[in-house]
């Protein structure tokens, strides 16, 4: 997994992300890596998971997510290290240029101290599960004061054959415009790596902030199920 990230052209992830603040890794995870996470939402015990969330019961849509517990499975643990490694360029890149001071360290272990030590402590990994009808209304995983500018979520479903509709959207708010959406295609493995809540944009006068939320929108037909991937711990 390691091996296919890093050969990735992340000259054009990047300049993407700068451009519309998502990029896709076609086939991130093999359809039976899916299979086999996917799995874990009914089969892996409670003590996989620290909570399950009823959306509803919280106005955040329709649906449900269970966030894993520590330690995570074992390969989620590398790809989520992997990942933020790639993106801290990035992550660092946009920090400068929103005038920021703060930096993110090489290595995900360091960063994840430095939020532990904030009491920022409980994974944030999770799988979402959707039926018919079910939707996740727009929002920012947001868990605490240290944000990691940058997410990723990994299609674990096949749409037109496990589901339909439920695609998964980010709506951009710039300085005094309307709002802009954007619709993700992904398919089966398919990652989208997205920001969080901000992101800078090179203006006439310098870089000013966007502000994104994402979201997805209601499935029509069968169960999608997702996987998170938040560089952060929470509160
Ligand atoms: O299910 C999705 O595609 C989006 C899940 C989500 O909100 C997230 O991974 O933060
Ligand atoms: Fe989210």
């Amino acid at each position: 997994m390691t091996m296919t990230l890093l050969s990735r052209d992340w000259r054009s992830i990047e300049a993407e992300l700068d451009a519309d603040g998502v990029s896709v890794l076609p086939g991130l995870l093999a359809p039976g890596r899916c299979d086999a996470l996917a799995a874990l939402y009914d089969g892996a015990g409670e003590s996989a998971f620290r909570s399950t969330v009823v959306m509803a019961r919280h106005g955040f849509g329709s649906g449900e997510y269970k966030y894993f517990a520590y330690p995570l499975p074992e390969g989620l643990e590398s790809l989520r290290s992997a990942l933020y490694t790639s993106l801290v360029p990035t992550a660092n890149r946009w920090s400068a240029a929103l005038g920021s001071a703060q930096r993110f360290p090489e290595s995900h272990a360091d960063y994840l101290q430095r939020c532990h030590a904030a009491g920022q402590t409980r994974a944030t990994p999770l799988l979402l599960r959707y039926g018919p009808g079910d939707y996740n209304c727009l929002h920012q995983d947001l868990y605490g004061d240290h944000v990691f500018p940058l997410q990723v979520v990994v299609l674990l479903s096949a749409p037109g054959c496990d589901f339909d509709g439920g695609e998964f959207v980010l709506v951009e708010q710039r300085p005094r415009r309307q709002s802009r959406a954007i619709v993700v295609p992904l398919a089966k493995g398919d990652a989208a790596v997205f920001a969080v809540s901000q992101r800078p944009v090179q203006g006439a006068r310098g870089a000013y902030r966007v502000i994104l939320r994402h979201g997805v929108s209601r499935i029509r037909r069968g169960t999608r199920t997702t996987l998170g991937l938040i560089f952060h711990d929470a509160a």
